[in-house]
């Protein structure tokens, strides 16, 4: 079964609560979303394997840590894990960036992809998904789903809402994939958005509707 990381920082709580409040903008919605990213890079990143290499100081030469290992790719879930890209790439700047276009049926809740581009090695990479809600969890299945079909073997998923169903289903569906995330809400309303959450994340970060 994969792992779930709850964030409780003081910070990343304090943001995301400005970013439910239906009075928040568009501009700040987008800032907020960026910077929770970026303080949720942190711990995503924490297990990244390091070697020693080489480096000369102004003072002598010894041995140092650097990143190793396989690199990573960030894959937004169009449109609304895009809000999190720059802020990933604060904390990654040398990820390359996939993007998978994925709706979500209104009336049936399924999800329907449309886009998908993704770094040629993607099967050598660390692929971080980002999406800013994680509902039923069709739209996440599916995206990992496209994925895995093209070669992803290492995937985790990141997102700043979940609602429990979302997680049991990713869960099941994915037990490989660990998910992280900024708060785990109450439920899904008759809707299928997540309650308190934050209403449409994409709408809200692109002001459409
Ligand atoms: O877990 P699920 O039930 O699949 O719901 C979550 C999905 O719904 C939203 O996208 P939406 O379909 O609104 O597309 P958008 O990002 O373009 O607004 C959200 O950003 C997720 O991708
Ligand atoms: O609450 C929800 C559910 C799905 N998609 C959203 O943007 N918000
Ligand atoms: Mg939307």
């Amino acid at each position: 079964m994969s792992k779930v990381t709850h964030f409780d920082h003081p910070m990343i709580q304090h943001k995301l609560s400005i970013m439910r409040d239906e009075n928040t903008g568009s501009k700040d919605f987008r800032e907020l979303a960026s910077e929770i990213a970026m303080l949720m890079a942190y711990e995503v990143t924490r297990n990244m394997p390091v070697e020693e290499v080489d480096i000369k100081t102004p003072i002598t030469t010894r041995k140092f840590k650097m990143l190793a290992g396989k690199k990573t790719a960030i894959v937004p879930i169009l449109r609304a894990g895009l809000g999190m890209v720059d802020g990933m790439l604060k904390i990654i700047p040398a990820a390359k960036v996939g993007h998978i276009g994925m709706y979500r049926n209104e009336e049936t809740l399924q999800p329907v992809e449309y886009f998908c581009k993704l770094p040629q090695d993607i099967g050598e990479r660390e692929v971080i998904v980002t999406d800013p809600m994680l509902a039923t969890g069709g739209s996440a299945i599916d995206a990992i789903n496209a994925l895995k079909k093209r070669g992803a073997n290492s995937i985790r998923m990141m997102c700043i809402v979940a609602a429990p169903e979302g997680i049991k289903a990713l869960q099941e569906k994915h037990p490989d994939v660990d998910i992280f995330v900024a708060a785990i809400d109450d439920e899904l309303n008759d809707k299928g958005y997540i309650v308190p959450g934050l209403g449409d994340a994409g709408d809200r970060l692109f002001g459409t509707k």
